[in-house]
């Protein structure tokens, strides 16, 4: 038999007062997947994660965890890790203190999860001194001591430099290829282009949507690229011969560069052209990624040129 869904949300609400945070969230996670939870400040990714890790209880709704029903109880159930927030840790205990006192719930040895996340050689510093990003790694440390079948992470990428950033892409990599699900959030859409095969964008407590990134892919819909040729002119008439359009330039805009609204097979079709009419492209890149240009559209925002 498969495998249970690490998530299964059918209809989830969650009220603060007046404020409907979730309205009817549905979303689902299976075992070994990466999944990114995108959506504007206030959409309601850190409620929807909180109640992931039984930190809250959801108004209404079904939410089943690893196969089993989330009852009411505010205590995560077995195989669940993680942290909303920002990672709860002692300034004043060693990064291997902070751990050992966790581990007594749990059962991964601290050297090995330090190891993991990097941080072997700081294990005995006091967690004062600790910059955003170590403290962040320290928090994934804490999470893994339990061998989580489901780790979620709230903007674990936050504070961290591109190699602190690479080494914990890489944990979450390892961790999902061994069947672990992770459910995270971030406002970086290259991260989580970079890190997930799906994604969830939330807007206002509601599911834009949900599924695998490649159905976000520029064939859904035009985005804008960077066109810089050897010849603009002769570029800009090969355009108007295509299905791709061209951009008003901004006035600050490069006159080296056209900017190319296009569907991608109509922009297969205008390099085939322009290589044929003896155009070379010296450079060809969306104004914003696709996951970046959907995430705008369904959320109701402007891209920024
Ligand atoms: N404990 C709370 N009490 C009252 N309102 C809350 C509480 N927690 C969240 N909210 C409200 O619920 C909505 C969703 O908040 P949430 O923190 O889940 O959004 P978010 O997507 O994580 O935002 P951000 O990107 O800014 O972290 C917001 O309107 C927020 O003000």
């Amino acid at each position: 038999m498969d495998a249970p869904l690490a998530v299964r949300a059918r209809g989830i609400t969650k009220c603060f007062g007046d404020v409907v945070a979730l309205d009817g969230i549905d979303f689902d996670v299976a075992p070994g997947r990466i999944h990114g939870l995108a959506g504007p400040n206030g959409a309601g990714k850190t409620t929807l994660l909180g109640l992931l890790l039984s930190l809250a209880v959801a108004d209404e709704g079904r939410l089943e965890i690893l196969g089993a029903p989330v009852g009411r109880a505010l205590t995560a159930p077995d195989g669940v890790s993680g942290f909303v927030d920002g990672p709860g840790l002692y300034p004043s205990l060693t990064a291997r203190q902070n751990l050992a006192a966790l581990a007594k719930l749990g059962g991964h040895p601290v050297g090995d999860v330090l190891e993991q996340v990097g941080l072997a050689d700081v294990a005995d510093d006091r967690v004062r001194g600790f910059s955003l990003g170590m403290r962040q790694r320290l928090g994934l440390a804490a999470a893994l001591l339990t061998s989580p079948r489901l780790l979620v992470l709230d903007e674990p990428a936050n504070g961290l430099d591109p190699a602190g950033k690479k080494h914990v892409h890489g944990v979450l990599e390892r961790l999902a290829a061994a069947g672990t699900a992770v459910v995270l959030s971030s406002h970086r859409m290259d991260d989580l282009e970079a890190l997930c095969t799906e994604v969830t964008i939330l807007a206002t407590g509601r599911v834009a949507f949900t599924g695998p990134l490649a159905e976000l892919s520029a064939e859904n819909g035009e985005l804008e690229y960077r066109l810089r040729t050897s010849d603009p002119a002769a570029a800009r008439r090969v355009i108007e011969e295509t299905r791709a359009s061209i951009v008003p330039p901004e006035p600050r805009t490069d006159p080296e560069v056209l900017l190319v609204r296009a569907k991608v097979p109509a922009l297969d079709e205008l390099v085939r052209r322009l290589v044929h009419t003896g155009v070379a492209v010296r450079e060809l890149a969306p104004v914003v990624s696709p996951l970046e240009a959907a995430f705008l559209a369904l959320t109701g925002q402007e891209a920024l040129r």
